[in-house]
């Protein structure tokens, strides 16, 4: 079980509030060490990451650690580097620093293709899907790639169960759906290619209330079903109180992570991004 002990401030830019937090780990690259050891095997390793565009940096040696069958969620402000984090893992983006391992592989360098058949998926922040295309057939292009033609139908079947108003909707244009039932879509459509790790970026943005507490409620229900999941949102309390770990991220750099529930109570975080 997790303990106050767990809560890291990683960089140099503490305030006093954050200077309350207890210290654990003092690697060179902030939180890295202390929570790779307090995550066995990680199913995602990320050390001393940097990328830039041109000549501005926007990840300054960032570690990060996603653990087998858990949902890690990553807060910051806007321009804070969370989309490029997400692309620089999913290899839309290169990293000019550090590394990435990913079930032990080191896929620093990999093509994004491969690694998506290595079983990481982003589902990238917009809910880009095949508007003129019915719901059933996004689903179904989901499963591109995949040799297990047998099985696809039973996994559109669990997709309708998981997500039951893309059922009604099958056969409905995808661009006709709300923008919560996109959403969904674009999630079970990654679902469809039965990743491992599931890139999550900002899936409540622009979604009323209502719908935001579907897809969280969506999001809790795939991590119940033991899905690992590293998730970017801009609305920090609903992401860390589901969260099993978080990391906080300023200009670029990890300036806090620790147990989902007790950055929700940490001065720092409930200061800049709770609004509290
Ligand atoms: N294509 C680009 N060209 C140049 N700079 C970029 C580009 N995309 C992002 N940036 C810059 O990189 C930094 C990180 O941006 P990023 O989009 O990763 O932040 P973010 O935390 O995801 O923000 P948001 O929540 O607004 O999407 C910002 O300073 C941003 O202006």
């Amino acid at each position: 079980m997790s303990t106050a002990r767990d809560t890291t401030v990683a960089t140099g830019t503490t305030t006093a509030a954050a200077m309350a937090v207890t210290t654990s780990s003092a690697s060179p690259h902030g939180a890295g060490d202390g929570i790779a050891a307090a995550v066995e095997a990680p199913l995602l390793s990320v050390r001393g990451l940097g990328s830039h565009y041109g000549r501005i940096a926007a990840l300054r040696g960032v570690d990060l650690v996603v653990g087998r069958r858990q949902l890690v969620a990553l807060v910051g402000a806007n321009g804070a580097g969370k989309t490029t984090l997400l692309r620089t893992i999913s290899g839309v983006q290169r990293a000019t620093s550090g590394s990435i391992v990913f079930d032990g592989n080191d896929i620093t360098t990999l093509r994004p293709d491969r690694r998506v058949r290595l079983g990481l998926c982003h589902v990238p922040e917009g809910r880009r899907v095949f508007g003129p295309l019915s719901v059933a057939d996004n689903l179904v292009l989901g499963a591109y790639g995949r040799r297990d033609h047998d099985v696809v139908a039973d996994d559109i079947e669990r997709m309708y169960r998981m997500f039951p108003i893309l059922r009604q909707r099958a056969r409905l244009p995808a661009g006709t759906l709300s923008g919560g039932q996109q959403q969904m879509l674009a999630i079970a459509r990654a679902l469809m290619g039965r990743p491992r790790l599931l890139l999550l970026d900002e899936p409540s943005m622009g979604l009323a209330p209502r719908l935001v507490e579907e897809v969280f409620a969506a999001i809790v229900a795939l991590r119940a079903q033991a899905m690992t999941i590293l998730l970017v949102e801009q609305n920090a309390h609903a992401a860390l109180a589901i969260a099993d770990r978080g990391y906080v991220i300023e200009t670029g750099e990890i300036v806090l992570s620790g147990n989902g529930k007790e950055l929700l109570y940490n001065e720092r975080v409930r200061e800049a991004y709770l609004g509290l």
